[in-house]
This record gives structure tokens, sequence and C-alpha cells, in this order.
């Protein structure tokens, strides 16, 4: 949906939608097909490409139910599905990215040899995950699922062939750390053509997304931009769409709470999610009206708008815990710290465009929208007691005290007072402490719940564990700056040990395994993949002249401390330790 100039209110208008929303986001055809599970994985059909308009298929569509009684067989739909669709993949051209480089500077920082070849794999990858849509596409737009744009785009890999949201961030910074700047800068402009035309950013580049959003973080990955390239002119030039994005979420997505003004997820269509549509309908079974079914697509939809889908972290149950499973989704009655966070920092990095332009006036209202969101923030999320920011309830009007590492999101936006760092620091290590969270060998787990949900114990996520890390050294405390240290470190030897064993990086990994990759949620674990390649290049570009693999601390040192894969010299070296103490001692 088209949405007012980006001098007005920004607001959806549900007037419009793509063309092929008819096909892919709602409707009798749509339902029929996925409720007979034509494919292992929902997003297979929801990918496909038409081999006519959307009205001539949806004529070919009840012309064969009416032949079949109504009742047709999977074998009848899966023969429609054939003669009206085509495989997915079809949308795109071979592309070789032409800024991509053999050997960005970020290699020399990488002392280890191993991990640096590591590291120029990772590089090559890139050009595995770069799609450039055919032109056919902005012909004719009405025969795909995909939303076209103009530039090629890194995806996050597998499943994933189109560009999503908040991954693009981390996909973005690796980028900019290969010296992409081509490439980078043809995806924000994707980007801010897209809120051009629907007022937001949806979840990713598909029309059945296009009625939520995840984390906005268009922004921040303009500042990152402008920090490797110095390009200011272009943050300049894109301030405007920046605005619209910031006052779309502020105007659509917020909430009072004790006179302050917070944001949560959501999601502005009807019906389960397209790409995991008999999914959803299978969960919301449980209910009996309609009514209440539609409130349980629309709770799971907000929690797809957050990136964590699914997880303990959205759900409320009677007793007001987490207890539950994904009918108790309450995701849209919970306001996010990381949301907010964000949110402060969109206002801060605008204000900061406006005073490199000189627009004062501009600079100083958006640095007050900064400051009111920060205060919020500080009234009703942190918790002084607990040593973090903690999401609210809405419900019963409480802060949830769960572990998620995202209740410590506002240190990686600064969004904190700095003249209390001191007393922030110590706080946040007590509750790193209390929760146990540095004790697994793989990572800091997204929760401690194990619920078998995808971001859930013992699922480690890569963006998760970046913000935990940068927070902290962001943080600049001895202590805070070491325990980033030593975060940083497991978490680039575990991705490294995963990808010896594989040759494969993942979407995310095994808290409770050295080197394990994650597992859980509605669809298999995705190789590739975008964001866990940009958050190690980073670690290898900033920690690299520090990180060490066998013979010295690496793989041998953690996989010691697990407890796991324990060999001869590591046995030797146990041996040699005990030995010097007792001698020590004596
Ligand atoms: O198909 C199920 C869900 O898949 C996506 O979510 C997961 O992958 C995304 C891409 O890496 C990632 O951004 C998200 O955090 C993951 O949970 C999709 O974003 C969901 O909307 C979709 O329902």
């Amino acid at each position: 949906g088209l949405v007012t100039s980006s001098k007005g209110v920004a607001t959806y208008n549900y007037e419009s939608e793509p063309e092929t929303c008819e096909i892919f986001c709602h409707g009798r055809l749509l339902h029929t097909i996925q409720m007979a599970q034509l494919y292992p994985d929902s997003k297979t059909f929801v990918d496909m490409k038409l081999k006519d308009t959307p009205a001539q298929t949806l004529k070919a569509f009840d012309d064969m139910m009416a032949a079949k009684n109504n009742t047709p067989s999977k074998d009848d739909l899966k023969q429609f599905v054939e003669d009206n669709f085509e495989k997915s993949g079809t949308e795109f051209e071979d592309w070789d990215p032409s800024d991509w480089k053999e050997n960005p500077k970020f290699l020399q920082l990488v002392y280890n040899s191993e991990l640096r070849s590591w590291g120029s794999n990772l590089n090559h990858l890139w050009k595995m995950l770069g799609r450039k849509m055919i032109k056919d596409v902005a012909l004719h737009p009405e025969l795909y699922s995909i939303i076209y744009v103009e530039n090629p785009v890194i995806v996050p890999g597998g499943r994933f062939k189109e560009f999503y949201y908040w991954d693009s961030y981390w996909i973005v910074r690796g980028l900019l750390y290969s010296e992409m700047y081509t490439t980078t800068r043809g995806m924000l402009s994707n980007f801010l053509s897209i809120v051009e035309r629907f007022g937001f950013i949806p979840n990713g580049g598909r029309v059945y997304y296009s009625k939520r959003s995840q984390p906005p973080l268009l922004a921040a990955m303009i500042q990152s931009y402008i920090e490797f390239t110095g390009d200011d002119e272009f943050a300049i030039k894109s301030v405007d769409i920046l605005e619209h994005e910031f006052e779309f979420w502020m105007n659509n997505h917020t909430h009072e709470i004790n006179g302050h003004i917070l944001a949560a997820y959501g999601d502005a269509s009807t019906g389960p999610r397209p790409e995991s549509y008999s999914e959803d309908v299978k969960t919301a079974e449980i209910f009996e009206t309609d009514a209440e079914k539609e409130e349980c697509y629309s709770e799971l939809k907000a929690a797809a708008e957050s990136g964590m889908d699914f997880s303990s972290r959205w759900f409320i149950v009677a007793d007001g815990s987490n207890n539950g499973t994904l009918k108790d989704l309450k995701t849209r009655s919970i306001i996010p710290v990381e949301l907010n966070a964000i949110l402060f920092w969109n206002a801060k990095i605008i204000a900061g465009i406006h005073s490199k332009s000189g627009n004062i006036e501009k600079a100083n209202q958006y640095e007050t929208k900064a400051q009111e969101i920060y205060r919020a923030i500080q009234a009703v999320l942190w918790d002084e007691d607990v040593g973090a920011w903690l999401d609210y309830d809405m419900i019963n009007n409480k802060r949830r005290n769960y572990f998620v590492p995202t209740n410590l999101a506002p240190l990686w936006m600064k969004c904190y007072n700095i003249s209390d760092t001191e007393h922030i620091a110590s706080r946040v290590l007590k509750y790193i402490n209390d929760t146990g969270i540095d004790q697994y060998p793989g990572g800091v787990p997204n929760t401690l719940s194990k619920t078998g949900e995808q971001w859930d114990f013992p699922n480690v996520w890569p963006p998760m564990q970046y913000l935990l890390i940068e927070g902290l050294e962001k943080l600049g405390t001895k202590e805070t700056k070491e325990l980033a240290y030593k975060w940083a470190e497991r978490w680039t030897l575990s991705n490294y040990k995963a990808f010896k064993d594989t040759t494969h990086m993942f979407e995310k990994y095994d808290a409770e395994e050295f080197g394990g990759h994650g597992k859980g949620g509605e669809y298999e674990v995705q190789l590739g993949f975008g964001w866990s390649n940009g958050v190690v290049i980073e670690f290898l570009a900033k920690y690299g002249d520090k990180l060490r693999v066998a013979g010295g601390s690496g793989l041998l040192y953690w996989e010691d401390r697990c407890g796991e894969s324990v060999d001869i010299r590591s046995m030797l070296r146990f041996f040699c330790d005990l030995l010097s103490k007792v001698f020590l001692i004596n």
C-alpha cells in the first residue's frame, strides 16, 4: 500500500496492495494449495512465478475446482500448480558484483593464517549470496511474488532468496568490511525506494511480507555506510525518507505506558502467514471462533515482525509467566527493549544528519524525540534491581524478568546516561553473572527456556551475539571490554569449527556445543549465511590481531572448556597445568 508523502503523517494504506497478493497473500487459491501441503516447505509455493495474470490464474483455479466438485485430490492440485506456475528462481539472473575484491584490507588485520584464509572464504561467499532481478519482474510484477528492486542484493541464503530487512544490517556491515561500497549503496537505495513505495520496509522482499516489517535498522545501515565511505551527501539526500520510516513506526506501533510512549511489534494483514500457512492454521486450531483464530494469526505475524519467530519471549499465560506455547503468543502486548532502543537510535541518527546539513531546527527536533524515547526506556524498561532493561507486559502491567540478549540492547546504541557508565557496567555484569548466560561453550543462548522454538534455548543467533559484544565493548570499562573479547573469541572460533567440520556457515548455532549448529522451529537450519558471515567478518577485522587457532588457545582451548572433544594435546596441557600448580603450591 502506498502512503502519504514524506512530509505528511506516515500511515498504512490498506486500499492498494500488489496485484499478486490475490494469489500469494490471501484468498481461496492460497488456502486450498497451502492446506494441501504439496511441498515439505510451505514457502515453496508462495515463491513461484505465475504463468498468466492473477485474474486468469484465479479463473483457471475456479474452473478446476468446479470440474472436481470442489474436492480436488492432492494430485489434482499438484497438476494445477504445475500447469499454472513456474518454479521460483526464474526471477534472478547471474550477477558477478563488479566491486568485489579478492583481498579487502580486513584480511590483513587477521594474524592467524588459518583464520585469514577462512576470512577469505567468507569474502568469496558474498558472490554466492548475490541476487539480481531480471527486468521482466519490473515489467510484469503481477506475475511474481518477489518485490522488484533495481539493484542487486545480498540475501541470507538457503530458503531465504530475497532481502530480509534486519538481516541486511549485519550483511551491509560485512560488505563494508569487504569494501563492496557499490553493492552496499545499491542495497540502501533499494530500501529507500521501498519506503517511498510502501511507507516502511517489509519483513522481506516478497509481497506476502508486505504488511509487517522487521526491526527498523535502515538508518543504522546508512550510518554504517557513511562511517566507511564518508559519503555524507548520500545520508543528507536520504534523511526525509528516514524521517518517514521513523514516523511510520511512531504513528502505527506505539502505546502509552505510565505517560510514556513506547513501541511494540504488530502486523496489518488478516489470515495466517502465507509462507507458513498450514502451520499457522494448525496453531490456531485450538481456538473456536474466527475472531480468536484471527487474533492468534496476528500474534504470530507480530512475532515474525520482531525477527524472533518464535520464542517464549512472546508467551504470556494466565499467571503472567512465559510458560506457554505458540497459542499463548501475546507479542502485540509486549513492549520490546530493542525496538525502542532502535527507534531512539533512528532519532539520534536523523538528528546527526540534520546537523551535518546545517538544519539545526530539525536536528533539535529529532534530538528531542530521541531524549523522549530515552526517558521512556529508562522509566519503564530499566530495572535497577535486576541490572538490565526488561520487556514490559502491557496485560499484567509489569516487566518480564526473562533473559533475552535484547535486554542489553540499549548498550549497543548507548541509550543510557553516559555519566552513569561505571554504575551501569557493574549492574550489567552482575546480571550476566546472575543469569548464568556465560556458561555455554557455543555462545549466549537466546533465552533460557527450552521450548523447541528456534529463538529459544539452546539456539544462539549471530545478530544477538553481535549486539551483546558491541554493547559490552561500547560500555568501555576494563571488565566489560574483556568480556566482549572473550565472547567474540568464543563466537568466532565456534563458527570456525562448524565451518571446518561442514564447510558451511549456519543461520543459527548451538549454545551447548562448541561448533554446533542450531535446530528447532518450523524449517530446517539454513546455510549461507548472510548475517553469520557479516558478524564474523567484523569480528575478524576487529579482533583478528589477537585471535589464534590450534597450537595456542583457539579451538583446543575452547573445546577443553566445554569438556567435549578433549584430545591428547589438551589432556597433556591439563596435566601440565595441574603439575605446575602442585609445584607452585609446594
Ligand atoms: O518462514 C518462516 C519465517 O522465516 C523468516 O524468519 C527467519 O529468517 C529470517 C531471514 O534470515 C530472519 O530475519 C528471521 O529473524 C528468522 O526468524 C521470516 O523473516 C519470517 O517472517 C517467516 O515467517
